[in-house]
């Protein structure tokens, strides 16, 4: 199979990291901003940005109900931090009427990560990989609930150091979706996008 073509959604946020990462792995990479730029992609990055913005301007740029029937056709997609906002089926704490693009099972909890400790950063377990995670989180979300077929990937660890965020899910699967509340696209690190430019050649 040639390289899968991997499409960047570009409407705001980090955009260009995830470009990079995707280049370095031999995918090729493409900015997405309209209909005709998504019918072409095998797979999606959603990348990390303000979800509530990203989801006014997919309504702005006809994009929101094209993405939504992408997904409902089995595209595979990747969501980090705000990206995994727009994959969830339910939302806490987001603005009213906050429009998502769905297809994940998952409840996420907004800017769960509170005040004091809203940006950081640690290492993580990662189902599927030998070696620790470096992730960065930042104003992130957590995933507060799961459906049945989410398999969960990475957890705060259950540490009392952790407060409330510990055990928290903040990497999940379900199917050809994946989404992480980190930003696996800062840090050089390319093991969780080879993880999904895989599953895009295995869809
Ligand atoms: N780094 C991020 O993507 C932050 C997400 C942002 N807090 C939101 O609600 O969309």
């Amino acid at each position: 199979m040639p390289a899968p073509v991997i499409g960047v959604l570009a409407l705001q946020g980090d955009v260009r990291e995830h470009l990079h990462v995707l280049e370095t792995l031999g995918a090729r990479p493409l900015a997405v901003r309209r209909e005709s730029e998504l019918a072409s992609v095998d797979g999606l990055v959603v990348p990390g940005g303000e979800s509530t913005t990203m989801a006014k301007l997919a309504r702005i740029f006809e994009l929101l109900e094209p993405l939504r029937s992408r997904i409902a056709g089995g595209l595979p997609v990747f969501g980090t931090c705000a990206g995994m906002i727009l994959l969830a089926d339910r939302i806490e704490d987001g603005v009213v009427g906050q429009e998502t693009l769905g297809g994940l099972d998952i409840t996420v909890r907004r800017n769960a990560f509170g005040r004091q400790v809203d940006s950081f950063e640690t290492s993580l377990e990662f189902a599927g990989l030998a070696e620790r995670v470096h992730a960065v989180f930042i104003r992130a979300p957590w995933v507060e609930a799961v459906g049945d077929g989410v398999e969960v990937l990475s957890r705060v660890p259950d540490d009392a150091a952790n407060g409330p965020a510990a055990g928290r899910i903040v990497a999940v699967r379900q199917g050809p979706l994946m989404a992480t509340s980190f930003h696996p696209e800062v840090g050089g690190d390319g093991r969780v996008h080879r993880m999904f430019v895989d599953l895009v050649k295995q869809s």
